[in-house]
């Protein structure tokens, strides 16, 4: 459909154009324009500053090293006690700092991540996104996985590295003037010309890192997209196990253990192919990295090491410079150290935004849809030149119309797979393939009945009035109800708290979902194969009642059974290549 090949034509382009700062701004601003704006600034106020203070702290312990060494060197007890008093000083408001920093960090982290997912299962739940995504062809994978897990991963390692760098430029800067004061010179000469270099130190440092970082940029890069993929198998692997776990009776019963574990041990096995080269590559880079880590450290001595010899500097000064280059560099090195995290950062950022690309065309597809529904001008439902359509563009219904009055009844039967539930969706307007118009009367509640009826985790009286979260309905009427419909055993449980859907038969389920409807007394009902069930005797005492209880409630059944003819005024027969016959 030339809908669905755009949004994909978008999405591709989009992918493409992907730069991690812009996906940060994407997922992570709406919370910092929300009405939590001031009291998340105020935390994050408090962060920054906490950080502050702790660089601050860390270039005292580094002039306490100055210190300390040469109380050693000049044998000066008195002295030596004086600064190992200033280093319990230091230890004790680095270790306030420390915990105060972590801990406004967690409640930001929880405030954030809490906000946003919200607004996410917001937006999924908006315009039907949520069913748009199911039915579409190429929607994303797992969405419940990226609500949950990649918004929370998202905010860890988003405020981790935000709070990191932010230490590290601290560090970097202070330690770079101290290196700068503590550092020689050394002189280049050429011909006549010589010219004298100060701050040997930093300069060799700054050179070191920007070495580090290159390689390690170059190794690291497919990292970025093994770790992508990673996020996909184990998220692919979860949903396999999910699923044995929701048909466990099925598959049981099908004796298809060997067959399940075929699919699960194939899901496994890209989650391990993919972790192996995960490894493999990583492995590769620690080794790098342990190296150039490694080789930094004899460089500071190396160099400073003839000052001390010939007297020009202490002891307490060597390790007070060794300290310092050893900060610049490693702060320098920054990127090196948090690679794994950014590429892991990179990866969930992708999909967090691909999920919200998608929402966004979710909406369009909802929003764009050529299926109109508007309010009817009166109380007739009616639907006119409507084609319906699969989600890539094949015509299953053609140019179909109808009109019916307050208490009528159509049955849609025709061949298995010709389009009937698709049609009462369409009709029912949540199906948004297709063309033409579908006009509801306004304001008035359409029921909707499929044949594998939903019944949420709660007590059974929160079933039967579902999805009304505030009727409430007297004991007696609902205890009425269920007798009629045959449901006389679960008087008793009304109030009990369990997995329906999981305890009842199908045919149970079925008859709830009447008891649903005769509650409910809906303007407009709609039953997809709502009696497949059940016994024929049963289907007739229901549609009975329907029809007895709810007489000026239109209704539109989808059946195969021919006992059903005698419950409707209507008869539509899809026939094949989009035809149809609708008979009064
Ligand atoms: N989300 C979807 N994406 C693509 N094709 C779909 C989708 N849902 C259903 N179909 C296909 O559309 C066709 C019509 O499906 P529909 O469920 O409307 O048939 P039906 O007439 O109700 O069949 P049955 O009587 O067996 O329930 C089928 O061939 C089905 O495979």
């Amino acid at each position: 459909m030339l809908v669905e090949n755009k949004l994909a034509e978008d999405q591709l382009a989009k992918v493409k154009k992907f730069t991690l700062l812009r996906g940060i701004w994407r997922v992570g601003n709406g919370y910092w324009r929300s009405q939590e704006k001031k009291y998340a600034g105020l935390l994050l106020l408090a962060i920054i500053s906490l950080t502050a203070i702790d660089v601050y702290l860390q270039v005292w312990l580094n002039k306490w090293r100055n210190i300390f060494f040469n109380t050693l060197q000049d044998r000066d007890l008195a002295a030596f006690f004086d600064s190992i008093f200033l280093w319990l000083i230091l230890t004790v408001a680095a270790l306030a700092v420390t915990v105060y920093q972590r801990y406004l960090h967690q409640i930001l982290e929880l405030k954030w991540r809490t906000w946003l997912t919200e607004r996410f299962i917001q937006e999924y739940l908006h315009s039907k996104k949520y069913y748009y995504m199911h039915i579409s062809d190429n929607s994303i994978d797992n969405p419940d996985q990226r609500m949950s897990e990649d918004v929370k991963l998202f905010i860890e390692l988003l405020l981790k590295i935000f709070i990191w760098f932010l230490y590290t430029l601290g560090i970097l800067c202070s330690f770079i003037i101290i290196l700068w004061q503590l550092s020689g010179s050394f002189s280049l000469s050429w011909q006549e010309w010589s010219i004298v270099i100060p701050g040997d130190m930093v300069w060799i440092a700054l050179g070191y890192a920007i070495m580090v970082n290159l390689i390690v940029a170059k190794f690291g890069q497919s990292l970025v997209h093994l770790n992508f993929q990673q996020q996909c198998f184990e998220a692919n692997f979860r949903f396999g196990l999910i699923r044995l776990r929701e048909y466990a009776e099925a598959i049981a019963l099908y004796t298809g253990e060997q067959r399940e574990r075929y699919l699960l041990k194939g899901y496994l096995k890209k989650v391990y192919d993919n972790l192996y080269k995960y490894i493999n590559r990583q492995k590769v880079l620690d080794c790098l990295i342990f190296c150039l880590y490694r080789g930094a450290e004899p460089l500071p001595y190396i160099i400073t090491v003839p000052r001390f010899f010939s007297g020009q500097i202490q002891l307490g000064g060597l390790m007070q410079i060794t300290a310092a280059f050893d900060r610049v560099q490693k702060s320098l090195t920054f990127f090196v150290g948090w690679y794994k995290e950014l590429a892991k950062l990179e990866a969930i950022v992708k999909r967090l935004a691909n999920f919200m690309d998608m929402m966004e065309q979710m909406r369009l597809v909802g929003g764009n849809s050529a299926i109109r529904v508007i309010a009817s001008p009166d109380m007739t439902f009616s639907v006119e030149g409507l084609n319906v359509r699969l989600p890539n563009g094949k015509l299953l219904i053609h140019d179909f119309a109808m009109k019916l009055q307050a208490g009528d009844s159509l049955l849609i039967t025709g061949p298995s797979g010709c389009g009937k539930s698709m049609l009462i969706k369409a009709i029912a307007g949540i199906w948004p393939f297709g063309e033409g118009c579908t006009r509801i009367p306004h304001n008035q509640q359409c029921l909707f009945l499929p044949q594998k009826p939903y019944l949420p985790e709660g007590t059974l009286r929160e079933a039967l009035l579902y999805p009304q979260s505030g009727l409430t309905c007297p004991d007696e009427e609902i205890v009425a109800v269920l007798k009629k419909c045959n449901l006389n055993d679960l008087v008793e449980l009304l109030d009990d708290r369990e997995n329906w859907s999981h305890i009842l038969s199908t045919g149970e389920q079925q008859r709830i979902a009447f008891a649903r409807a005769i509650l409910q007394q809906p303007p407009w009902l709609f039953l997809d194969e709502a009696t497949s069930g059940l016994d024929e005797a049963t289907e007739k005492r229901l549609y009975k009642m329907l029809r007895n209880e709810l007489k000026t409630t239109g209704i539109v059944s989808v059946g195969h059974r021919s006992s059903l003819l005698p419950y409707h005024d209507k008869i539509l027969t899809i026939k094949e290549k989009g035809g149809w016959a609708l008979v009064a």
